[in-house]
């Protein structure tokens, strides 16, 4: 499948971590000066960090929660093995239905997320994927709890690519004029683990990533695509300054400037055989960044 990262936003900024990580309230609205931003996470099959972890806050404060395949096996390991909820006993010599895609609505599972204690007892609103990694008693666990169980029957793209498509879809037909067209999307996850899985999370950020946010999570690190264009970035502002990078994934250079950064660029030009700045550090609370080509940024998660 062969994309670009379009040129769309000649200004972008990004409320990100903070607001969306240390706001008070689990549900208030996330990027407080603009409409309000409607967050999906989206659970990649990695592990999951329990205690005092970005997972439980990003659970609690998005709108939609997806599991990616074999992701609902984590959850199910991370917060239902030892305790439990009561699901009647799953014929055991029954394996669920693969039939093609359900058919719900992006409002239906919005009204479950909101109306039930999914929030709290770490029930996801849907399942999405081949369904190759999901165990049938977690599938048949979860779906006793209301929780859709999307079917894609694809070997070409990734599960994380078949929720992207799914929610473009789910999307597309929810049509409220007083909701955003398209969801900001956290997939924790999308770094670290198997490199081969991990560059295909950063494809897709390439090439998703200028249609709606994304935001690749682990425990460790922030990664987002910076637009051609003047990318204004709110970093977390704490005790200590996060490391960052600017990494040109995707594009052959880019020609950069900066302004926040400890060691910054000034009409430098980036690229994998050239300059690569990593170990940078953020000096302040925006840093700005003016690119002629899509970069991908990181930056250290300070908990
Ligand atoms: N070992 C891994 N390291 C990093 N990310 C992973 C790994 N395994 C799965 N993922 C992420 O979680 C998503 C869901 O994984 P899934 O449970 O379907 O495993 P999979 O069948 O190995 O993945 P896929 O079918 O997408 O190649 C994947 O699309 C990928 O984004
Ligand atoms: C050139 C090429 N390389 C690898 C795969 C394998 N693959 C890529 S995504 C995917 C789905 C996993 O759920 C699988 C099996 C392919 N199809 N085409």
């Amino acid at each position: 499948m062969a994309m670009t990262a379009t040129s769309a936003a000649l200004r972008t900024f990004y409320h990100f971590p903070s607001r969306i990580i240390y706001g008070t309230k689990p549900r208030e609205p996330l990027a407080a000066a603009g409409p309000a931003e409607r967050l999906v996470f989206l659970l990649l099959n990695q592990r999951i960090s329990t205690s005092d972890s970005l997972f439980t806050r990003l659970w609690r404060r998005a709108h939609l929660r997806i599991c990616a395949d074999g992701a609902a096996n984590r959850l199910y390991n991370a917060f239902h093995q030892a305790n439990p909820l009561v699901v009647p006993d799953r014929p055991t010599n029954q394996l669920p239905q693969r039939k093609p895609a359900t058919s719900t609505t992006l409002r239906a599972m919005l009204t479950v997320a909101e109306t039930s204690s999914h929030t709290n007892q770490y029930i996801p609103e849907a399942i999405c994927g081949d369904l190759d990694s999901v165990l049938p008693d977690v599938e048949h666990y979860f779906s006793h709890h209301q929780t859709v169980v999307h079917y894609v029957d694809d070997q070409d793209t990734t599960d994380f690519m078949k929720n992207l498509l799914w929610l473009d879809d789910l999307e597309q037909r929810h049509g409220d004029a007083t909701d955003p067209a398209k969801s900001t999307v956290i997939a924790y996850g999308g770094l670290g683990g198997r490199l081969d899985q991990s560059m295909s999370s950063l494809y897709v950020l390439y090439n998703y990533g200028a249609q709606r946010p994304i935001y690749l999570l682990s425990e460790e690190s922030i990664a987002l695509l910076l637009l051609p264009g003047v990318n204004h970035v709110e970093c977390d502002w704490f005790d200590q300054s996060p490391a960052c990078g600017i990494l040109p994934i995707g594009v052959t250079s880019a020609t950069v400037t900066t302004q926040g950064l400890r060691w910054n660029l000034n009409n430098a030009q980036t690229s994998f055989s050239g300059l690569l700045s990593t170990s940078n550090i953020v000096d302040k609370p925006v840093v700005v960044v003016t690119t002629t080509d899509p970069l991908i940024w990181t930056v250290e998660v300070r908990k």
